[in-house]
């Protein structure tokens, strides 16, 4: 099957960075299919040689396993070829539609990684020049739009000129494998089924702490703060594949439509519950691995009166049979005191114990997504022979390490999901109304920070948050996992 994939922002950051080493190393894996082209698109004056050139240097700040070598890379770069549009102009298209229709490859995939201001214009220019046929692919980056009202915007024009099986909204967290594991773990056994409810769950509790703070992307992030970046998207997501019901089958449509539900089913926001569940935050200066670093407000783009929020925490229902009562946390941001994705499932305490346990002790099962992949189940147990009357347990886990068991050379999110845009397949897309729907979500939390004159609260770079965060869930009864 041959297909052209067109980069637009072939020059970008998030080209160099992610999709051309992910691309890379489909190549290196024998996965992308043959007759493959990939055109990089962008305002400056190169030729082909020239890109590939200036890839080639750029695979020297990849890790070593990742590089490729001389020979894979002269290899690789026969795919690669350039040429020079300014996306604003209507006549450039006319260069590009020449270009495709001249090879007709079985599928066309258009990466549209530019900046989100240019992302209707190019899907109604590439319609323009008739690029818009039944065998074009259009993905499309987050974030896409700022609010729900200009998401819906971007949708309407989508709506016009493609069908929704043409455009892939990109999630790049539902591409990694450990994620993937979370639907195995969930619709692949039937072990945790009978027990995934509000019978036996105490609360879930979703962590995506980076250590990181905004590095080059200040412009970017001051406009854009850890609600949309990262809550909107990526930890909805993740509270889908939590919450979710199974689906009739593995279908892209059938996966969207229960994820759809439970979006549609999360507790309306009040201004009560915005006040008391959501707690916003702002790094301040600190320490990152031991060395001292500058706060959100000193760093390169940023104003310095910010009040963008680098961190993230909130305290959710779903209001369905299975969730009603069960809170949900999320817990997002920037400069936090490590790099940690996981799910912690709490599960009630015995309804009647006979046994001494740790205070608070109770079965937990911790989904780690990175930098660790696995599950670890926490079961009581009694350990050395015990001669007390009253018998005590103590807390041991079953750790299961994904990496170890499958390698650590697993298919990459971006790999995965360029694959799948390559072979059509939507299962890990998000869909309009998804997308819609978790923008509808976040809207009265985004309007009630816009006047709230208290801002965020600062936290030390490198710590876990700010403390209202703790005491946000503390009243619940519950700590956060590092507490545990
Ligand atoms: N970088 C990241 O880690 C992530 C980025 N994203 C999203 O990906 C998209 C791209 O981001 P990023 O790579 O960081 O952005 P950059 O600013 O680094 O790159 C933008 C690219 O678009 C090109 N471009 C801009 N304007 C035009 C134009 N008028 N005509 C032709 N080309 C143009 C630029 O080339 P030139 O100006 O030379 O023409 C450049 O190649 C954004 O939507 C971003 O939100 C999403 C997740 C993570
Ligand atoms: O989409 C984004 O994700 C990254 C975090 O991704 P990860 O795969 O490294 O966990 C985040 O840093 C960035 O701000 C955001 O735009």
């Amino acid at each position: 099957m041959s297909f052209d994939l067109v980069l637009f922002g072939g020059t970008g950051d998030l080209a160099w960075r992610k999709l051309m080493p992910a691309l890379f190393q489909a190549f290196r894996h024998g996965t992308l299919p043959e007759g493959g082209r990939i055109i990089a698109v962008a305002r400056d004056d190169l030729s082909d040689e020239q890109y590939r050139s200036l890839i080639q240097s750029r695979f020297d700040s990849v890790e070593l396993a990742k590089r490729p070598t001389p020979d894979e890379f002269a290899r690789f770069a026969a795919l690669l070829h350039y040429l020079r549009m300014d996306l604003s102009k209507t006549q450039d298209y006319e260069r590009l539609a020449e270009a495709l229709k001249a090879r007709g490859a079985d599928s066309v995939v258009m990466y549209v990684a530019t900046a989100p201001s240019l992302f209707t214009n190019v899907c109604e220019q590439i319609a323009a020049v008739g690029l818009n046929g039944p065998n074009t692919r259009v993905v499309l980056e987050k974030p896409l739009g700022h609010d729900l009202q200009s998401n819906q915007a971007i949708n309407d024009t989508l709506r016009r000129v493609l069908k929704e099986e043409q455009v892939f909204r990109i999630d790049h967290y539902l591409g990694k494998p450990s994620v993937q594991n979370l639907f195995a773990l969930r619709f692949g056994n039937a072990l945790f089924e009978p027990l995934w409810r509000r019978e036996t769950i105490a609360n879930i509790q979703i962590t995506i702490a980076e250590e990181l703070g905004v590095e080059s992307r200040g412009a970017f992030y001051d406009q854009t703060g850890a609600m949309r970046d990262m809550v909107q998207n990526h930890a909805l997501q993740l509270l889908c594949a939590i919450g979710m019901e199974p689906p009739i089958n593995s279908s892209a449509n059938a996966i969207r439509d229960e994820k759809l539900k439970v979006l549609q089913s999360l507790k309306p926001w009040t201004l009560e519950t915005i006040g008391q569940h959501v707690i916003r935050g702002q790094y301040a200066a600190g320490n990152h691995q031991g060395q001292p670093v500058p706060g959100y407000a000193q760093e390169k783009g940023v104003a310095p009166n910010s009040t963008t929020e680098t961190f993230v925490a909130l305290r959710t229902e779903i209001s369905n049979w299975r969730w009603a009562g069960v809170p949900f946390y999320i817990r997002t941001g920037k400069r936090l005191a490590g790099r940690d994705a996981h799910i912690v499932i709490n599960f009630r305490p015995v309804p009647h114990p006979i046994f001494k346990t740790p205070a608070g002790a109770a079965n937990r099962l911790v989904i780690n997504l990175q930098p660790k992949d696995g599950l670890e189940l926490h079961l009581m147990a009694q350990g050395a022979a015990q001669h007390q009357t009253e018998p005590a347990l103590s807390q041991v886990h079953l750790n299961l390490d994904f990496d170890q068991r499958f390698g650590t050379e697993r298919v990459g999110a971006y790999e995965r999901l360029l694959l799948d845009v390559i072979a059509g397949r939507l299962n890990l897309f998000v869909r309009s109304d998804e997308q819609e729907e978790a923008w509808r979500w976040v809207e009265p939390i985004l309007q009630y920070w816009k006047n709230d004159p208290a801002g965020p609260r600062p936290y030390p770079a490198g710590s876990w948050g700010p403390r209202a965060a703790s005491a946000m869930i503390a009243r619940d009864g519950y700590c956060w996992s590092e507490e545990m």
